[in-house]
């Protein structure tokens, strides 16, 4: 546990471990040891408190103080799915499906396949597993379980209806998402009762796991929708490069990291103010952002630039300076800011949102074509927060952004994310106390 990938090739989004990465894994170890008298679950929690780091074998630990695939380092693939919970399932019924898919996560996140596998005794029963992910190992796949405010109030909040007994364990912070300007969103493709996130490094492990989820909630969840991902559009740990997104331009330069653990503790990780459950947790939005790449490809390389606010190959700030430079809003070029006061990184940045930060883990997208002969591309945000007013306080400012010429946001999302899940229960049981 809490070793890295020093006998395997280097994956996607895994570069071969660092001699940094080595050292510190070997730190790791002796302090673990260090505790020496607690044991193997001392160890064990040592491990968990790096933040699910990936281990041997493309193993991400699914136990730990956070849930995986938050600070995970970002992996390639993604398949983001929404349940809505069938009537009449009531609060046993939701508890056994919690504990249903931790009980899998487990396994699956393990690289191994579900309940009796792929091939039970009884030749006349379906397997368990639906098989497709045989011999492709692990992959770092993270399961990412997250509960929409639904669960807690219907859609109808008048009613006064509590099937889960939930209700007056509403967090204070769980507010709805409020409607931003140019939104236009199908709500066929947004919110849910349920989140699950699935990251790997293949999309088969990542497409599997969603399957064998969905397979598993029959007859208490049903699948609303879900979105598959394809290339990561930001780091969350230092030793990764920076990806690109659709329009081409470096991504997740100045996002929160793994290591930046007092950014992590002030603004990612819900703290003590908030009850038991959701400590360790985060909130989790989504937004399907369509990308019109096809009026952006006319638009010259000194506008894109503009518009961003930093330079397309190297991704240093227009005020000057390679990629991890900070921006300097106040420099000038001939006279006028040399970031645009309505170029991206400007209106996102904390110094223009009272200093609150997002850790961004979003994904790209291809969902095929118009019929116009346009792509449906585009970015999937998600990202994580200590409350869903830190997403709103940014996506307001960004209201006078000069990207919302090329992007439309068409969907939607805000989910609760338990604190991490630790051996033997299931995710969230502290909320059914
Ligand atoms: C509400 C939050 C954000 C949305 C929505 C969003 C959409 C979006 N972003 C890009 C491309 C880039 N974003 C970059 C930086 C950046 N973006 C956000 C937030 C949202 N982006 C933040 C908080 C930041 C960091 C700002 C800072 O502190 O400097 C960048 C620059 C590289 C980087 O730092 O990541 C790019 C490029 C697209 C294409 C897009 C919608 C499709
Ligand atoms: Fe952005």
């Amino acid at each position: 546990m809490g070793s890295e990938d020093t006998g395997t090739e280097p994956t996607p989004g895994h570069p071969r471990p660092t001699r940094r990465g080595l050292l510190g894994a070997l730190g790791a170890g002796l302090a673990g040891a260090a505790i020496g008298g607690a044991g193997s679950a001392a160890v064990v929690s040592a491990s968990f408190d790096t933040g699910n780091q990936g281990s041997a074998r493309g193993v991400v630990p699914f136990h730990g103080t956070h849930q995986a695939g938050i600070i995970t380092p970002a992996q390639d693939r993604l398949h983001f799915a929404a349940f809505n919970m069938l009537p009449n399932v009531g609060r046993e019924g939701l508890i056994k499906l919690l504990r249903d898919w931790t009980e899998a996560a487990a396994l699956l996140t393990a690289g191994k396949p579900v309940g009796a596998g792929a091939a039970p005794e009884n030749a006349l029963l379906p397997p368990d597993d639906t098989g497709e992910a045989l011999g492709l190992g692990a992959g770092h796949l993270t399961i990412t379980f997250g509960l929409g405010r639904t669960l807690f109030v219907p859609a109808d909040e008048t009613t006064g209806e509590d099937p889960y007994g939930i209700r007056h364990r509403l967090p204070a912070a769980f507010e709805p998402l409020p409607s931003f300007a140019f939104d236009l969103l199908d709500a066929t493709q947004s919110g849910g009762d349920l989140c699950v996130q699935a990251c790997a490094d293949d999309p088969q492990i990542a497409v599997h796991a969603i399957r064998n989820l969905s397979r598993i909630a029959a007859g208490r969840a049903h699948l609303a929708w879900s979105q598959l991902g394809f290339g990561r559009t930001a780091s969350t740990s230092r030793e990764q490069d920076t990806p690109r997104n659709l329009f081409g331009f470096k991504d997740g330069t100045a996002n929160v990291m793994a290591q930046d653990t007092r950014a992590l503790n002030r603004d990612i990780w819900v703290g003590s103010e908030a009850p038991g459950w959701m400590q360790g947790g985060s909130y989790l939005v989504a937004r399907k952002i369509q990308m019109t790449i096809e009026t952006w490809d006319r638009a010259s390389l000194g506008e894109q630039e503009r518009i961003i606010g930093r330079t397309k190959i190297e991704g240093g700030p227009l005020s000057g300076g390679t990629e991890f430079e900070a921006p300097d809003f106040s420099a000038e070029r001939g006279g006028a800011p040399a970031i645009d006061v309505e170029a991206h990184v400007r209106l996102a940045h904390p110094e223009n949102n009272g200093g609150v930060q997002m850790l961004r883990r979003g994904y790209n997208y291809v969902d095929g074509s118009n019929g116009l002969g346009q792509l449906g591309a585009g970015l999937f945000f998600i990202c994580f927060q200590k409350t869903p007013e830190t997403f709103v306080t940014v996506q307001r400012s960004l209201k006078p952004d000069l990207l919302n010429e090329y992007i439309r946001h068409i969907a939607s999302g805000l989910w609760a994310i338990p604190g991490g899940i630790r051996q033997g229960e299931f995710v969230a049981q502290a909320l059914f106390d």
